[in-house]
């Protein structure tokens, strides 16, 4: 097993990540030119040493986790709330990737460390993408709910992920993730198609919104697609919450809490699942389908949500 220490910094001096044992593949990253110089700047430094078997049983379990979904569905925000509990109301475009590390703690004491990798909504035509993609062992395919055209594009996103796949015996955990459940009262894309995606191709159903850091609107049932021979789905994880009487919503971490307990076969109780979870009521108002949601901006203010 071989110890790697990497730092790297972006073209401002800020410290991108710093962290060690990672696995081979990302060296491969950092040797070869997959990102713009522009959003990952200057590798620090590298050390390499070996690690004894008793290090290695101790050590963090390492996942890679990659976003893609269109331009704008809010990939970088879900991230970021994520690994930082924070939010950025504007709009930086993703050039190539970003990188994220979060320790997270799964069941039985288990330590998992999420690389997070945040593709650009723009790779889908580029070279780099099945390069980004490949290794993922967890995929959010992320779209906005108030953006038919992010949710029609997901096709060709989780297109990518199985040409890469292809030859794999072992495929990703793929979770369909329908970001910014605030604006509920502008969505465009019914959950029932959503859900109906995630039947067709086996994938975990989620619905977050990366600014409140909650799943809010509609009460929403968290549960998993039908599943295929193809994708790699535990069925274990949801169904308690199926049983549940009352259906619950996660918080953005907790979605990647699932997509790693899934990858690694850990079954979340349903406390677990409640621990990090809060049920939020909105009151829902409910347009005809054919109104533009922008004409609807007046009524706003009629979409209350009470924690
Ligand atoms: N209301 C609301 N806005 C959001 C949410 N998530 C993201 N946004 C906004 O949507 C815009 C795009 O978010 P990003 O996270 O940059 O989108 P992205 O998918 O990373 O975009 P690319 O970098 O182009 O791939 C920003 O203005 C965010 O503030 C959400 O849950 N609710």
């Amino acid at each position: 097993m071989v110890h790697i220490q990497l730092q790297l910094q972006d073209e401002h001096g800020a410290w991108l990540l710093s962290a060690g044992h990672f696995n081979l593949y990302l060296i491969r990253f950092v040797s070869c030119p997959y990102h713009s110089p522009t959003s990952l700047g200057a590798l620090r430094s590298v050390s390499v040493g070996t690690m004894s078997d008793s290090e290695e049983d101790s050590r963090d379990r390492q996942l890679k986790v990659v976003l893609i979904g269109d331009g704008a569905s809010g990939k970088t925000s879900l991230a970021t709330r994520f690994a930082q509990e924070a939010f950025g109301k504007q709009y930086k475009q993703t050039i190539g990737l970003d990188f994220f590390l979060k320790r997270i703690t799964l069941p039985g004491n288990l330590n998992v460390t999420l690389q997070v990798w945040d593709i650009g909504g723009q790779s889908i035509g580029g070279k780099m993408l099945d390069k980004y993609i490949y290794g993922a062992q967890g995929v959010l395919l992320v779209y906005d709910i108030t953006n038919y055209q992010s949710f029609e594009n997901l096709e060709d996103w989780l297109g990518m992920v199985k040409k890469v796949n292809e030859d794999s015996d072992v495929q990703p955990v793929v979770a369909l993730v329908g970001n910014k459940t605030d604006l509920e009262h502008m969505r465009t894309v019914k959950a029932d198609r959503h859900q109906r995606f995630c039947q067709e191709n086996g994938t975990l159903s989620l619905f977050v919104s990366a600014k409140t850091g909650d799943s809010v609107g509609r009460r929403q049932r968290v549960g998993y697609g039908g599943g295929t021979a193809v994708w790699k789905v535990s069925r274990q994880l949801i169904l308690p919450l199926c049983n549940s009487a009352l259906p619950l919503v996660p918080k953005v971490s907790l979605c990647f809490q699932r997509v790693a307990a899934d990858i690694l076969g850990v079954k979340l109780t349903k406390a677990e699942m409640e621990q990090s979870q809060k049920v939020v009521r909105a009151e829902l108002v409910d347009y005809p389908h054919d109104e533009d949601p922008s004409r609807q901006e007046a009524n706003h203010s009629k979409v209350c949500c009470v924690q």
